[in-house]
């Protein structure tokens, strides 16, 4: 049994006895059944124990509580319930106090929130984050907060689910106290608080009773439909917070634990936890040693990322040295970044001073000489690889030995760039997404030749930068932006629609960004461009042939595609760019019929994205393979090639299950690239399960998409959600498929659908 709690008994200043409980479970101290077992024994002690007059609880130095175990979600949770100790602790006839140092998140907040008096180190943070695991705080927290803090205030904390430090905590209400000092200091003020308390009537200090104030919660139920749109977590939350004004306590809490299962069940809680968990894991790479983070990085280029990766790296401390060769451009670069931050201070984020801080550790400069120091260089220029092969050169010339040469790109071969260097080992490639400052994943690209020690400095650098750092191999597009491709928004253009109607489609079921506005900003032109320059290009695959046709459409040639490519997103309902995508697409031969047979398109629904997806007479889709079916016909298991990439590339499975409430339950997978990710954890985080999805049938017999999840529910990025429920093994027995695949290739080519698209 995992945890335990420790107990010391102290004498406080004014002769009386006072047991110190401290949780013991490293690292976070999560309420995993030893925790909770240890817990409700040293209640039990401190209720018989008569020379005990009250009572401290604490995580010991550095951290207090990371909540429930998540990881016994999906093992089954086993011992005594939090809800039930929280309740021991609440009724306890003697004083007791929490005293918090570091986090106290989730079920661990909900811990302090049962103590009688919370007092807080500087270093304590307050959180309920269960909304991002797609779940409730369900241990008593959506009802003992609105008593403590109010109906409203709770709503934004509990749906929010961002960690509150401990100043800002105290301010709320969230802890009573706030303590200076190192956490000796905060247990030894917790003692004599407790002391004191002892003999009180706490009654008052229990927030188990009673109801909530009256609060108007609608506007806020509308308020999170849009800002987590798609999310069942926040609305469930809200008809809690509801039920605790309404309700007395036990009633509410009746509708707390009935909320709290739904979720618990459901495939967005089951996919966000898969998350939490695969997301720490990609981080951890087998065969590579720790490495330093570097303390200094130069900066190639001041647009659009070179000024986030400065502000990312500032904010992280690292010390920057901005680099443009162009005055103009790094008088703008710098610009930009004064300006971000004087929102920040405006918003209040931010002090003029720690702003004045950040700003002092990025150095401007126009001379490569001035990179000699930095022990990571990371180049962003634009998507060039004769400019990036030129800089390389250049970097190769000043910067110092062991420095990381680093290339921002989202798509070029790290091969390549390094072949302009004398140390290819140095060289690794670090795609950031934009706003680079903002935006959670970092993909760092192992080159053939990037040497171990260099790969793990590279990780280092994301951690420290605090991304979602995820080693991928060398191939076009790397991991998201394939995943990206294989979305299959270029075969609904070429079905007619337009690219607004997808992405409004995409949008309302909770993409923060749809497809093609996703790929516009990345850059329409970018993999095609790149691969037609060396002759790679592949005139027989229809993705390619589109992504070429798009870029000549909006951005034809123009090296700062951005500006006219964000134009086009904003215009791009204009008749003239539908005339001439469906005239092509018309000419091409393409049946026009993609979804709904009809060559009819009323605006695109939900289903149109599963439609092109599961239909097997689509183009592209003539390739089913290894199809098993359930006795009543739906697929169960299938094998398909995806039907916008070339055939090596990828093989789709999709898993349909039926549900006992008769949704099914599809969970798309595609198989690796040879080249591509490297270990399971990305290929399950990014890449592997690409989204997950429910549907229901009509009356009619049609299958409608009830529920769709993608992982830009939140951070806007281009991958989906996975499923929680992958098979053990699941990858080695892909990786031999893709071997029987990759071997029958030849003959696969030649039964690939026909193009569809003017040369
Ligand atoms: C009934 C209740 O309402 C339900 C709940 O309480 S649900 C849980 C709510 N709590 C959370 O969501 C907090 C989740 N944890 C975190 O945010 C962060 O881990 C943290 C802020 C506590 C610490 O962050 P950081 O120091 O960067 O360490 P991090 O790498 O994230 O975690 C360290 C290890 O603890 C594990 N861990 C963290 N929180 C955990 C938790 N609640 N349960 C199980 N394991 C947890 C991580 O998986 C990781 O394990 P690993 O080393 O094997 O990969």
């Amino acid at each position: 049994m995992k945890g335990q709690v420790l107990c010391e008994k102290r004498t406080a200043s004014d002769g009386s006895c006072v047991a110190v409980l401290t949780m013991d479970n490293k690292p976070v101290n999560a309420l995993s059944a030893g925790v909770r077992v240890g817990l409700e024994k040293q209640l039990q002690e401190l209720t018989a124990d008569s020379s005990v007059k009250a009572a401290v609880l604490s995580g010991g130095p550095g951290v207090f509580c990371g909540g429930a175990d998540i990881s016994e979600f999906a093992t089954g949770v086993e011992g005594p319930s939090l809800t039930d100790i929280i309740a021991a602790i609440e009724n306890s006839e003697k004083p007791v106090v929490a005293a918090i140092d570091g986090v106290s998140l989730g079920g661990g907040y909900e811990v302090a929130l049962g103590c009688h008096w919370r007092l807080a180190s500087s270093r304590a943070q307050a959180g309920l984050p269960e909304v991002n695991l797609g779940i409730l705080p369900g241990a008593g927290g959506t009802q003992r907060l609105p008593r403590l803090i109010g109906a409203e205030k709770s709503v934004d904390f509990i749906c929010r689910g961002t960690p509150m430090k401990a100043q800002k905590a105290v301010q709320l209400g969230l802890y009573d106290q706030l303590v200076d000092g190192d956490y000796s200091s905060l247990l030894q003020a917790a003692v004599e608080f407790a002391a004191k308390a002892a003999g009180q009537d706490l009654t008052l200090r229990r927030l188990g009773r009673g109801k909530a104030k009256a609060a108007e919660l609608s506007q806020k139920r509308q308020e999170y439909a849009k800002s987590r749109k798609g999310e069942l977590a926040p609305q469930a939350i809200i008809s809690c917070v509801e039920a605790a004004v309404a309700q007395d306590f036990q009633d509410a809490m009746k509708v707390e634990f009935s909320e709290f299962c739904k979720l618990m069940v459901g495939p967005q809680a089951q996919a966000l936890q898969y998350m939490f968990f695969a997301q720490r894991q990609c981080q951890k790479v087998p065969g590579l040693d720790k490495a330093a983070a570097p303390g200094t990085c130069g900066i190639v280029g001041a647009g659009l990322m070179g000024s986030g990766i400065a502000m990312c790296c500032a904010e992280n401390g690292i010390k920057v040295v901005l680099l443009d060769i162009d005055q103009k451009n790094l008088d703008r670069g710098m610009t930009a970044i004064k300006k971000n931050y004087a929102r920040s201070v405006e918003r209040k984020s931010k002090s003029q001073a720690q702003v004045d801080g950040l700003l002092a550790s990025i150095t401007p400069s126009t001379s490569y000489d001035s990179l000699g120091h930095c022990d990571i260089v990371v180049e962003a220029v634009f998507e060039n690889m004769d400019l990036k092969r030129k800089i390389f050169a250049e970097l190769d010339r000043v910067c110092k030995p062991g420095c990381v040469l680093a290339s921002n790109t989202s798509g070029l071969n790290i091969d390549s760039i390094a072949e302009a260097t004398k140390r290819p080992q140095d060289v690794v490639g670090c795609h950031f997404f934009s706003p680079a400052n903002v935006m959670p994943l970092l993909e760092n690209v192992r080159g053939p030749r990037t040497a171990p020690q260099v790969m793990a400095k590279a990780m280092a650098f994301g951690a420290k930068l605090k991304k979602v750092t995820c080693l991928v191999g060398n191939c076009p597009g790397f991991i998201a932006n394939r995943v990206m491709n294989v979305s299959g928004w270029t075969h609904l253009i070429q079905g007619g629609l337009l690219p607004h109607q997808i992405d409004a489609a995409a949008e309302a079921f909770g993409m923060r960004m749809g497809p093609t506005r996703m790929m516009d900003l990345v850059g329409l032109d970018l993999f095609g461009r790149e691969r037609e320059r060396k002759g790679e290009q592949d005139d027989q695959n229809e993705y390619e042939r589109f992504q070429k046709l798009l870029a000549e459409e909006v951005g034809p040639g123009n090296p700062h595609g951005w500006e006219i490519k964000s134009d086009w997103a904003k215009d791009y309902s204009k008749q003239q760019f539908k005339m001439r995508v469906s005239l092509r697409s018309h000419e091409s031969g393409n049946p026009n019929k993609l979804l709904r047979g009809d060559g009819k398109y009323k605006g695109v629904v939900p289903e149109d994205f599963l439609g092109f997806l599961l239909k097997p007479e689509l183009p592209g889709m003539k390739e089913w393979k290894d199809v098993e079916t359930l006795p009543d016909g739906f697929i169960k298991y299938c094998r398909v090639k995806a039907p916008c990439m070339t055939p090596r590339d990828h093989c789709w499975k999709y898993t349909i299950d039926r549900r006992a409430d008769g949704s099914i339950f599809v969970c798309i997978r595609t198989t690796t690239h040879p080249e591509c990710p490297e270990k399971p954890g990305i290929i399950r985080a990014y890449y592997y399960n690409s989204c997950v999805f429910k549907m229901s049938e009509t009356e009619e017999g049609v299958m409608e998409m009830t529920e769709f999840i993608f992982q830009d529910l939140k951070g806007g990025l281009p991958v989906s959600l996975m499923n929680a429920a992958l098979p053990k093994g699941t990858l080695e027995a892909n990786k031999a498929e893709m071997k029987t695949l990759l071997a029958k290739k030849s003959s696969d080519a030649q039964t690939q659908a026909p193009n569809t698209l003017p040369a």
